[in-house]
């Protein structure tokens, strides 16, 4: 029953019944005020947060529409709206109840009312107040989390014209509602972009929700993703809701898909093409509108080709596709890179630094940058807290040799095919064997490369 909590206004013409109200539900919760006159609602409402109303439907004596009640509701969930506004009639009916509701009115209470009935009622009242309360307190929480956690990506940097690229296409992708799926190597920027994407779109103000799908193993895949009820399994000690459900109405951006497996990639087109998830040990299937993002470091066509991923999983996650190019790709953004990563972490680690030499600077730039932009990142911070100088000097990067762009190549010889088995030998051992990353540096095409491996038996 009714703790005592809760704080009740109660609005009736008939002061009978008022005072009838107050001494039923005065043991019960903190506070119940009352009036006659509907017209002192707002400023009662000014006065007090009240938890429930319970309001009468017709207040002019014979009156029996229900207008006048349907009219202060209008006006109390004007002022509040959140209220909980449970309506008193005597001449209730099914059609009013389903109208009342429809209007915003939580339930229904018939005249004369059992004593029992009415506590009830008002019990769910209370709950369903305090459930309001909580989904408020919860969604000003993720706005702040949301806000504290994209602060370090609103700086997203690039004056290349490749970079200027994927910035016109986010102005323009964001607003639609299209899945977008964003392809680069590690560290190019691929959660800067879906961060941009949901800060742009109409759904900003709803939750944004990253899901490594790398991290998840294969057995807690379906409970993590799709929830689970409780005792659906050994371990499945409470109902869980789906990572879908939490990003109801919000942004999904579920990050290394092209390393899902295919009978998961099977379970998550289901979800994504019913737009309904059903939690692991139920069989009642849940509505959910989510924005879907994607990224993968992985050549995804590639993996299709290779019967490595499903292309009907493709085809409802690429409806735009978003390329970010490696970082030695667009070498000019490397200066405005380490400028920005410079003034962060000289401040971070409290050093005066003036800035970069020239030398140091043309490391940078010579450098192939495997990691992309987080390497440089990283490289940056290490090198600010060795610096001994005011400017950043060349021995304080400790980048790895072997990947630094090779200026000149060994000329044993002046035969032509010799000279390229050679270059595509020593690209290949410096990207460990990477067909995508080799033919890049190259210039050509993953099949032309293919093509002059075999040509020259490598
Ligand atoms: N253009 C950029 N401007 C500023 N910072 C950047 C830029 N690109 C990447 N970064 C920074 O580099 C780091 C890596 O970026 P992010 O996590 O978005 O890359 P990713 O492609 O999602 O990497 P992974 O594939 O490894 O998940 C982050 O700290 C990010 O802030």
């Amino acid at each position: 029953m009714i703790k005592k909590m809760g704080k009740i206004l109660a609005i009736d013409d008939n002061e009978d019944i008022l005072f009838a109200l107050k001494l039923l539900l005065k043991p019960y919760v903190e506070l119940v005020v009352t009036t006659s006159d509907p017209n002192e609602i707002p400023k009662l409402m000014g006065k007090e947060s009240f938890d429930v109303m319970l309001l009468d439907m017709n207040f002019t004596q014979d009156a029996i529409s229900g207008q006048e009640g349907f009219y202060w509701l209008d006006k109390i969930l004007e002022i509040d709206p959140g209220a909980v506004v449970l309506f008193i009639t005597a001449y209730g009916d099914a059609e009013k109840a389903v109208k009342a509701i429809k209007a915003g009115a939580t339930d229904f209470i018939l005249k004369p009312w059992q004593n029992e009935k009415i506590i009830a009622t008002i019990s769910s009242a209370l709950k369903l107040r305090e459930s309001k309360h909580e989904v408020d307190n919860l969604k000003q929480k993720q706005k702040e989390y949301t806000e504290a956690i994209d602060k370090p990506f609103v700086d997203f940097i690039g004056e290349s014209a490749k970079m200027r690229a994927v910035f016109t296409a986010i102005q323009k992708v964001a607003k639609t509602d299209a899945n977008v799926l964003i392809l680069g190597e590690n560290g190019t920027g691929k959660e800067l972009v879906a961060r941009a994407l949901y800060r742009n779109s109409a759904r900003k103000d709803e939750i944004f929700l990253s899901i490594d799908l790398g991290s998840i193993s294969e057995s807690l895949f379906e409970s993590e993703l799709f929830g689970h009820e409780k005792g659906a399994f050994t371990d499945a000690k409470k109902e869980k809701p789906s990572r879908f459900e939490v990003a109801h109405n919000g942004t999904l951006f579920l990050d290394e898909i092209g390393n899902l497996s295919l009978p998961l990639q099977a379970k998550l087109l289901t979800a994504i093409e019913r737009r309904e998830i059903t939690r692991v040990g139920s069989n009642k299937p849940t509505k959910v509108d989510v924005r879907l993002i994607c990224a993968t470091n992985n050549d995804v066509h590639q993996l299709v080709s290779a019967g490595q991923f499903r292309q009907d999983l493709l085809y409802r996650i690429n409806t735009v596709e978003i390329h970010l190019p490696p970082l030695r790709e667009r070498t000019e953004d490397i200066p405005i890179l380490t400028k920005h990563f410079l003034a962060i972490y000289a401040k971070k680690y409290k050093k005066n630094l003036k800035g970069i030499t020239a030398d140091a600077q043309k490391k940078l730039q010579q450098y192939l940058w495997p990691g992309n932009v987080r390497e440089l990142q990283h490289a940056i911070e290490r090198a600010i807290i060795m610096c001994e100088s005011d400017n950043l000097q060349s021995e304080d990067f400790f980048l790895t040799g072997s990947k630094e762009r090779c200026a000149d190549i060994d000329m044993e010889t002046y035969n032509l095919d010799q000279i390229e088995k050679n270059v595509i030998t020593k690209v290949l051992k410096q990207y460990n064997g990477n067909i995508t990353q080799a033919s890049t540096e190259l210039g050509i095409t993953r099949t032309s490369l293919y093509r002059r491996m075999e040509k020259y038996g490598l």
